[in-house]
This record gives structure tokens, C-alpha cells and sequence, in this order.
């Protein structure tokens, strides 16, 4: 942890040393003026005494505020880094980490990280303090001071051998807080479903829930335990020292004030180890932590996606066509133990397009939708849109292409992305359109509520996309959970007035009374394209434009 607070900001952990050991050095010399005070009294001392005290209280304050900014700026840094390192991760990476996992880096991990960093400037006081302590010790005598550093030496080995087994216990508990992580997800994404069936509840809380609780509480109870027992063995140690110089041989060749001088300066570091022990298993479990975050880093920034701001080909400007090249995509299925394969799909889109995607269900109409819209890659074959083929330096560009409304949608409740002053005319619009006027009203750009129903939260997912105006619109079973009157609203007008914009639409679709509506409809079947129909042209009926301002 050290390590990486070195790398990030060395120059202030450099001023912290200086100013940590300035203030170890103080504490020292102010320790030594107290013991040559009690001995021989003057106001040479006095005035040395005053100013040590400023000097040690100015130091730890400064120190103490340059660790605290230091150790708020790393926790800000990495939970900005983290958040970007996710969104310019490819999808799959993350699909393949999963929820549970990142989201327990960026709450558990961070907090962790930052509780051992807020120790971090008493540990430096403490930390000087002790230095310069055992600097004294050894001006006051080498010999003592000698056999002091052998017992330090002792004590740490044996220290570091007797944590060995709870440090492995907090990397065990860590790990087993992903299982956690993960019940807890369940628990509150399958809340209802569990509420209604109370052997489902209590075999997911005994076999699931309870029982990764009870192994991260066994774990990090043993961790703590042993760790409080390998300090208290520290502190046998150390009392030992201190009997040892008051009641051993070694005191008798020593002078009075040597004596005096050592059991009062290790009875003043009793307190700044104590510190310094104490907070060892904070460390330990930051380090885990930190080592976590480490990988997660490492998992997301495989094949980074390129910049989506970055300029687009100059053949991109208008959407002219978008070609899918014997592309393929598999999923390794682990309960039945065999693949499923997409394609090799050949397929071309046009501007003005609107095509159904239809089939049963795990046909792959959705991941040929994702493999479309660049969320997937293809694992053969090739993605070209206006000719220019589809790599990872420019996917973050081509995501931008695409308006998706999908299955499982996600609604935000703040228009991110938009001037809300330039759209607000647009939006009641279209909140009209989708009868939605009562229902929400936008204010400062955010929505006044998302606690609408299914249907309505699509309907509101549908005007977000609208909003964003791009060439190529994706809907998976947008119209399941709409009742009949959107439905037709839906396949009859708003479909055909983004196909009179020019955009091309691509329709995940069940619904057979409307197939007739389409271009094209492609029929998939175990991955593989089935049929592709082409609807006899029907009259188009008159329309209202939809969104032509
Ligand atoms: N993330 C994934 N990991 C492993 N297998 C997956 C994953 N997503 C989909 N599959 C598998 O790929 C196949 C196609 O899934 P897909 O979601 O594309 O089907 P679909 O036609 O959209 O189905 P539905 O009509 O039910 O939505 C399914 O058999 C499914 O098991």
C-alpha cells in the first residue's frame, strides 16, 4: 500500500517523512529534556522545553493535515479511475466480472482503503515518534541500545510468523464477502419472489445468505483475534525489555540518568506502539483490498476501448450502410456443458430501413443485436459500417451510432448528456405523444419521478432515445408490456415516422400481427438465420411526424 502511495504522490509523502521525522525527533528531544529536568532543573530547559512542545505540536498537526489531504486525494483519484476504467471497458469484461464483484471493488474495497488511510497520519506521528525514541535510546547507550535492537528483531520475526495465519484468514473473508456481495444482490434484486415463498427465503438465507455471513464472521473474527493476540505478545515482549533493564543485570554497569532515561522514554512509546499495532490489521486487510483493486484494474483495461469522443472517420458523417461479414459469436453454456454459436451471419442494413428481428426464444436474435450495436465482438468475421471495418480502435466511436432500447433498460432519472433548456420544448412533445404528460414533468433535467409502470418506464426509456437522435435504432421486444393501443401506436406510427426520418430500425419482435409492417424480417433459429422475408409493400397510411421540429 505503501508502495502505491509512493508511486502516485512521492513528493508529499517525501514532506510527510520530513516533517514526521522533525516531529520524532522533537518528541525525543523534548523526552530528553524532561529527564534531564528531573534531574537538574533550569530555565535553559524550560525555554528549551516550550519550544520543543511548539515544535512538536506545529509538526504533528502539519503532518497530520498533509496525510489526511494525501489520503482523501488517493480515494477520490481511485474511485474516479475505477468508474472510468469501467465505462472504457469492453462490455464482455465486465459481463464476465459480473455486478456483485465490481460493486464491491468500488463500495467495499474503496472504504476499506480509505479507513486504513485515515490512520495514516496518527501511524506517521507514531511512527516518527518511535524512530526517534529509539535514536535517543541509542545516544543514551549503544550497548543497551544494542541489545534492545536483537529483542526488536526477535519480537518482529515472530510477530510476522504468528499473522501469517490471519492474514491469509482476511484474504479468505474477502473473498468469501464476493459470495456475500452477490446474496445480497439476490436478496434485494429477488426480494418479491422470495417474499412469497418462505422455503425459497429460508433455503436461500441457510444454504446462501447465512452461510457466507458465517464463514466472513468466522474468518475475520479468527484474523482479529489472532492479530490482538500476536500485538499482546508484542507488549510481553516489551514489558519484558523494561523489567529487564529495571531488575536485570543490565542496569547496574548503567549511570542513574541512562536507566531513568530508557524506562521513561519506553513507557512514552508504550502509547505510539500501541498505535502502531493496533492499526496492523486495517493494513492487512487495506493491502487485500488494494491487491483487489489491483486486478480489477488490470481485468478491465484488456483491449480498452477507444475514445468515444474521439473524431469519427470522415466516412461516418452520414450512415450509408452497415455490413455484418460472416461474423460469429458463442457462449459457452456451463450447465450443459456445450456452446451456443451465432452465425456465421451475413447480413446488410441501409438507411431508412425497418427490420424485425423474430424467432424463439434463445434463437440469438439478442445477441445478434448486441454484436450489432458493437456491445459483443465478433469472434470471426467482421462489422463494417459505411465500409470502414469495426476494430478496437474505433468501437467507442461506432457505440455512439446506435439508440438502444433494451429488454432489460435502464432508466436514469436525470436526462445525462443533454441541454436540458435546448430539449425541453421536445421533450413535452413527445411526453404528450406517449401520454406520459400527466404522468412526469422534467425539472432542472431531471425527471420528477421513475416511479412509473413497466410499460410507461419503456415508454420513457423509447423518448430517450428519440432524443438521442442517432442514424441506427435498436428495440428488443419493446411492445411485450405495452397494452394494445401502443402497441399499434408503436408498430404503426412510430416505427414508420423514424423509417420516414431516414434512421434504421432493427425491431425484436413477437408480435406476427404486425410483420407485414416490416422491410425485411429475419427469422433466427439456433443461432443461425432461418428466413429473411420481404412483406409485400402495403399503402403507407398518412402520418403525423413524430419529433420534426
Ligand atoms: N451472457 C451469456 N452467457 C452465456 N450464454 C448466454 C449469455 N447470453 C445469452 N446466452 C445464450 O445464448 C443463447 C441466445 O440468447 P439470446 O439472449 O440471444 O436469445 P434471444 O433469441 O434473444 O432469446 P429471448 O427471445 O428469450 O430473449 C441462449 O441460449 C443463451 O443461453
Amino acid at each position: 500500500m505503501f508502495g502505491y502511495l509512493w508511486r502516485t504522490s512521492w513528493q508529499t509523502i517525501v514532506w510527510v517523512l520530513i516533517i514526521g521525522i522533525t516531529s520524532g525527533l522533537g518528541s525525543a528531544a523534548l523526552i530528553a529534556t524532561i529527564n534531564q529536568a528531573l534531574s537538574v532543573p533550569s530555565e535553559a530547559l524550560l525555554g528549551q522545553f516550550v519550544g520543543l512542545c511548539a515544535l512538536v505540536l506545529l509538526s504533528e498537526t502539519l503532518s497530520f493535515s498533509l496525510t489526511s489531504r494525501l489520503s482523501e486525494a488517493t480515494i477520490y483519484k481511485l474511485r474516479i479511475r475505477i468508474s472510468q476504467l469501467i465505462l472504457g471497458s469492453p462490455y464482455p469484461n465486465l459481463q464476465k466480472l459480473g455486478k456483485a464483484k465490481l460493486l464491491a471493488n468500488l463500495t467495499t474495497d474503496i472504504a476499506t482503503l480509505s479507513q486504513a488511510f485515515m490512520l495514516l497520519p496518527e501511524i506517521c506521528i507514531h511512527g516518527a515518534v518511535v524512530v526517534g525514541c529509539l535514536a535517543y535510546l541509542a545516544w543514551l547507550s549503544w550497548q543497551m541500545a544494542l541489545v534492545l535492537t536483537g529483542i526488536i528483531i526477535v519480537t518482529v520475526g515472530t510477530y510476522r510468523l504468528l499473522t501469517q495465519a490471519p492474514g491469509r484468514a482476511f484474504v479468505k473473508a474477502r473473498e468469501e464477502y464476493d459470495k456475500l456481495g452477490q446474496s445480497f444482490r439476490h436478496l434485494t434484486e429477488g426480494i418479491k419472489e422470495l417474499k412469497l415463498h418462505a422455503e425459497r427465503s429460508r433455503d436461500f438465507m441457510t444454504r446462501s445468505l447465512a452461510a457466507s455471513a458465517e464463514n466472513h464472521r468466522r474468518l475475520t473474527l479468527f484474523a482479529n483475534v489472532t492479530f490482538m493476540l500476536a500485538n499482546k505478545y508484542t507488549f510481553l515482549v516489551y514489558y519484558l525489555a523494561i523489567g529487564l533493564i529495571l531488575f536485570g543485570g543490565l542496569w547496574h554497569q548503567a549511570a542513574p540518568e541512562v536507566v531513568s532515561g530508557y524506562v521513561l522514554v519506553l513507557l512514552f512509546m508504550t502509547g505510539h506502539l500501541a498505535g502502531l499495532t493496533h492499526s496492523l490489521p486495517a493494513f492487512v486487510t487495506a493491502r487485500i483490498a488494494l491487491d483487489k483493486i489491483t486486478q480489477l484494474g488490470e481485468a478491465l483495461q484488456t483491449e480498452p476501448l477507444g475514445t468515444p469522443n474521439a473524431p469519427l472517420p470522415k466516412q461516418w458523417a452520414t450512415f450509408q450502410s452497415l455490413t455484418l461479414d460472416e461474423v460469429t459469436h458463442s457462449f459457452h453454456r456451463e450447465k450443459e456443458n456445450r456452446r451456443f454459436t451465432l452465425g456465421p451471419i451475413n447480413l446488410e442494413f441501409r438507411p431508412g430501413e425497418l427490420v424485425f428481428l423474430v424467432g424463439g426464444n434463445g434463437s440469438g436474435k439478442t445477441t445478434l443485436a448486441m454484436l450489432l450495436m458493437g456491445l459483443y465482438h465478433p469472434e470471426l468475421g467482421e462489422i463494417r459500417y459505411n465500409g470502414v471495418r469495426i476494430s478496437a480502435a474505433n468501437r467507442a466511436a461506432y457505440l455512439q451510432q446506435f439508440a438502444v432500447v433494451f429488454a432489460d433498460f435502464y432508466l436514469f432519472d436525470e436526462l445525462f448528456g443533454f441541454d436540458a433548456d435546448k430539449i425541453t420544448y421536445k421533450l413535452m412533445d413527445y411526453l404528450e405523444r406517449l401520454h406520459l404528460q400527466h404522468k412526469l414533468t422534467l425539472n432542472n433535467g431531471r425527471f420528477s419521478t421513475t416511479a412509473l409502470s413497466q410499460g410507461q418506464c419503456k415508454r420513457l426509456a423509447l423518448l430517450v432515445a428519440y432524443l438521442e437522435d442517432r442514424p441506427f435504432y435498436i428495440f428488443d421486444e419493446w411492445a411485450a408490456d405495452q397494452d394494445p393501443e401502443f402497441k399499434e401506436l408503436f408498430y404503426t406510427e412510430l416505427l414508420p415516422e423514424l423509417k420516414a426520418k431516414g434512421k434504421t430500425v432493427l425491431a425484436i419482435t413477437h408480435d406476427d400481427r404486425y410483420f407485414h409492417l416490416a422491410d425485411r424480417c429475419i427469422t433466427l433459429e439456433e443461432g443461425q438465420i432461418k428466413a429473411i422475408d420481404y412483406p409485400p409493400v402495403t399503402t403507407p397510411r398518412p402520418m403525423v411526424e413524430f419529433g420534426e421540429y
